[in-house]
C-alpha cells in the first residue's frame, strides 16, 4: 500500500520544525505531530540581559563615576514584574516565528495532538482517529525532568526547570531557592536569579560543576557565580527533603539547610511512555532511544533525534541530528553522526564554550607525549582590559602534528569564538593557521592567535636542534648582513 507522507515528524519543537522545513523545502510530503500549539520558550537568556544592566551600573559606581544613585535603585528585584514582561514579549515574538502556523503555510500537515504506532493493517501513527502512513518517521519528542530518588522529595514537592517561569512570574516570589544539580541550564538560571537579588544556593554532587569542561574553568566558573551571590556547594549529595511549616528542608551532606522552593535540574528522561514504541521494535531504556550512527532506531523505518536520544541536551546539537536524520532518512542511510566537531556553550555570564576533546580526554586517547595544550589567559588582550572582561581563559589540546583536537574558552564572546575553532576543526585546519589568523584589533578574537602561538613557542621550546638552527642562522645573517 502506499503511504500518504514520505516524512512523518513526532514533536514539534525547534528540532522538529527546522526537519519539517527542511524535508518540505526539497520537496518532501511532511507531517508534523504536537500536542502543544506553542512551543516554550525559556526566559532566562533574555532577563541575563537585563540583568547584566545592573552589573554595569556598579562598575560605574565602582570606578568613581556617579553611578550610585542609580546603582542602588535599579536593584532588579524592584523591577521583576516588569522585565517578566518584556521577557514575555520577546518569546511571544520568537513563538510566532518558529510557529506551526508558519510550518503549515509552507504545506506541512500539521496534527495537534498526541498518538501511538501500530503495527496493523501495517507501520503507521495514530493519532486523533487519523491514521498516517509515512514511508519513514522521526522522533523528536524530546526529554522530561528525571527526578532522583531523594527521601522525602516526592512528598515535599518541588520544581523544574521548565515549570519555573509560570512560579517566579507570580506578584511576591520566593526569594530563596535551592537548585539541586550542575546541568547547563541550571547554572546558567542560577546566575540570572542572583543578578535579581534571589538567594540561590546551587548543590551539586560532583566535584567539578561538569565532566565536559576542563577543572580550571569549572573553577573560574564557581568563582564568577559566586561573585555573583550564588552559593554553589559542589561534592555534595542530597539526600533527604521535609516539609516544616511553610519551609523546605534539605540534608546535603553534612550541611542542614531552609529554603522556600527546591528546583530539580538532574538530568533528563527521554518521553518514551506514550508512544508504543516497544510494538514497532524501538529499543530504549531509562535514558534514551537506541539509534545507530546513522539516526535509525532498531526499527530500521523509524529515526530519532534530540534529547529523546540522550546524549547532549543542547537545542543546536537537537538541529544538527534533525538535519542528518532528515538527510538520511529521504535519501540513503549514508550520513554518520559526528560530533567531534560540535561546539557547545553554558550561557553564564561570562560563557563557559567547548568544542572536541578536553586535555584529560586526549590523554585517554592519545599518547601523552604527543598532545600540546596551549593556554591564554583574558588579561593579556587589550580589548579585555578596555572592556573591563579580564576574567578569562583559552585553552587549545593540540596533537603534535598540529591537528586541533578540542578547544575550552571561558570568557567573553566564547559562545561566538568557539564556532570559528568548531570550523576550523571541522576543515581540518591546522593549528598553524590560527596563528596567522590576524584577527581584528581591538577584539576578543585575538586570543584565538595568541594561544595558538603558545604551540609554536613549545614545539620550539622541546626542539633544541631547531633551536640552535635557528640561533646560528641568525647569527650568520647578523655577521654577513645578509
Ligand atoms: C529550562 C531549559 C533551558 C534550556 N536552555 C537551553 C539553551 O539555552 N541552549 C541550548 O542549546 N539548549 C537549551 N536547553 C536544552 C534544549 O531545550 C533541548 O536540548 C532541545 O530543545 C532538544 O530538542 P528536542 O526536539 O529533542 O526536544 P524538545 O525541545 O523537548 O521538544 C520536544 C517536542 O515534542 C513534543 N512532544 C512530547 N511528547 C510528544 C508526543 N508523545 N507526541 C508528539 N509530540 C510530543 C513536545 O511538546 C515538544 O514540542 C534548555 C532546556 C531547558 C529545560
Ligand atoms: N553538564 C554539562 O556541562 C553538559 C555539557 C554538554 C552536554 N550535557 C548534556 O546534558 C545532560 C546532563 O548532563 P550530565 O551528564 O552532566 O548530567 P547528569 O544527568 O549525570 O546529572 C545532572 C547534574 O545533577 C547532579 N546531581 C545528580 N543527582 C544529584 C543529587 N542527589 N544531589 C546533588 N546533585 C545531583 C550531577 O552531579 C550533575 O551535575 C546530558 O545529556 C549531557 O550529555 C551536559
Amino acid at each position: 500500500m502506499p503511504n500518504d507522507h514520505d516524512l512523518v515528524i513526532i514533536g514539534g519543537s525547534l528540532a522538529g520544525y527546522q526537519a519539517a522545513l527542511a524535508a518540505t523545502e526539497l520537496g518532501a510530503k511532511v507531517a508534523l505531530v504536537e500536542p502543544q500549539a506553542h512551543y516554550e520558550i525559556n526566559y532566562h537568556h533574555v532577563l541575563r540581559g537585563v540583568g547584566k544592566i545592573t552589573n554595569y551600573s556598579r562598575l560605574g559606581a565602582n570606578i568613581g563615576l556617579d553611578y550610585s544613585q542609580l546603582a542602588a535603585k535599579s536593584h532588579l528585584s524592584d523591577h521583576w514584574q516588569e522585565t517578566i514582561l518584556y521577557a514575555r514579549s520577546v518569546a511571544a515574538n520568537l513563538i510566532e516565528q518558529h510557529s506551526l502556523a508558519n510550518l503549515a503555510a509552507h504545506g506541512v500537515d500539521i496534527i495537534l495532538g498526541s498518538g501511538e504506532f501500530q503495527t496493523s493493517p501495517q507501520l503507521g501513527f495514530k493519532v486523533n482517529q487519523r491514521l498516517l502512513q509515512g514511508r519513514i518517521y522521526l522522533l523528536a519528542c524530546g526529554s522530561r525532568p528525571a527526578i532522583p530518588d531523594i527521601d522525602g522529595l516526592e512528598k515535599t514537592g518541588y520544581l523544574t526547570l521548565e515549570n519555573i517561569w509560570p512560579y517566579l512570574s507570580q506578584k511576591h516570589p520566593p526569594g530563596n531557592l535551592v537548585i539541586l544539580g550542575g546541568v547547563p541550564q541550571s547554572l546558567e538560571i542560577a546566575q540570572t536569579l542572583a543578578y535579581f537579588g534571589y538567594k540561590i544556593t546551587l548543590i551539586c554532587d560532583q566535584t567539578h560543576l561538569s565532566k565536559y569542561l576542563e577543572p580550571e574553568i569549572s573553577q573560574l566558573l564557581i568563582a564568577q557565580l559566586e561573585a555573583d551571590g550564588v552559593t554553589v556547594l559542589n561534592d555534595i549529595e542530597v539526600t533527604q527533603v521535609r516539609q516544616i511549616g511553610d519551609k523546605k528542608w534539605l540534608q546535603a551532606g553534612d550541611k542542614a539547610m531552609e529554603t522556600e522552593e527546591i528546583i530539580i535540574a538532574t538530568g533528563q528522561q527521554p518521553n518514551v511512555s506514550s508512544l508504543n514504541l516497544s510494538t514497532v521494535g524501538v529499543k530504549y531504556n531509562s535514558r534514551r532511544i537506541f539509534v545507530n550512527e546513522h539516526l535509525q532506531t532498531t526499527n530500521q523505518r523509524i529515526y530519532a533525534c534530540g534529547d529523546i536520544i540522550g546524549g547532549y541536551s543542547l537545542t543546536n546539537i537537537a538541529n544538527y541530528e534533525a538535519y542528518t536524520a532528515i538527510h538520511n532518512a529521504l535519501f540513503l542511510p549514508q550520513t554518520k553522526i559526528n560530533y567531534q566537531c560540535l561546539p557547545w556553550v553554558i550561557s553564564t555570564q561570562p560563557m563557559a564554550a567547548k568544542v572536541g576533546l578536553t586535555a584529560a580526554q586526549a590523554n585517554q586517547r592519545y599518547d601523552k607525549s604527543r598532545i600540546f595544550i596551549c593556554k591564554q589567559y583574558y588579561k593579556s588582550l587589550t580589548t579585555a582590559q578596555m572592556h573591563n572582561e579580564i576574567t578569562g581563559i583559552c585553552k587549545l589540546v593540540v596533537l603534535e602534528s598540529g591537528e586541533i583536537l578540542g578547544c575550552s574558552i571561558f570568557g567573553a564572546e566564547a559562545g561566538e569564538l568557539i564556532n570559528i575553532i568548531a570550523l576550523a576543526m571541522s576543515k581540518q585546519v591546522k593549528v598553524n593557521d590560527l596563528v596567522n589568523l590576524a584577527p581584528a584589533y581591538p577584539g576578543f578574537g585575538e586570543i584565538l592567535s595568541q594561544t595558538a602561538r603558545e604551540w609554536h613557542k613549545q614545539k620550539l621550546h622541546q626542539n633544541h636542534l631547531l633551536q640552535e638552527l635557528i640561533q646560528s642562522f641568525l647569527h650568520f645573517r647578523r655577521d654577513w648582513n645578509w
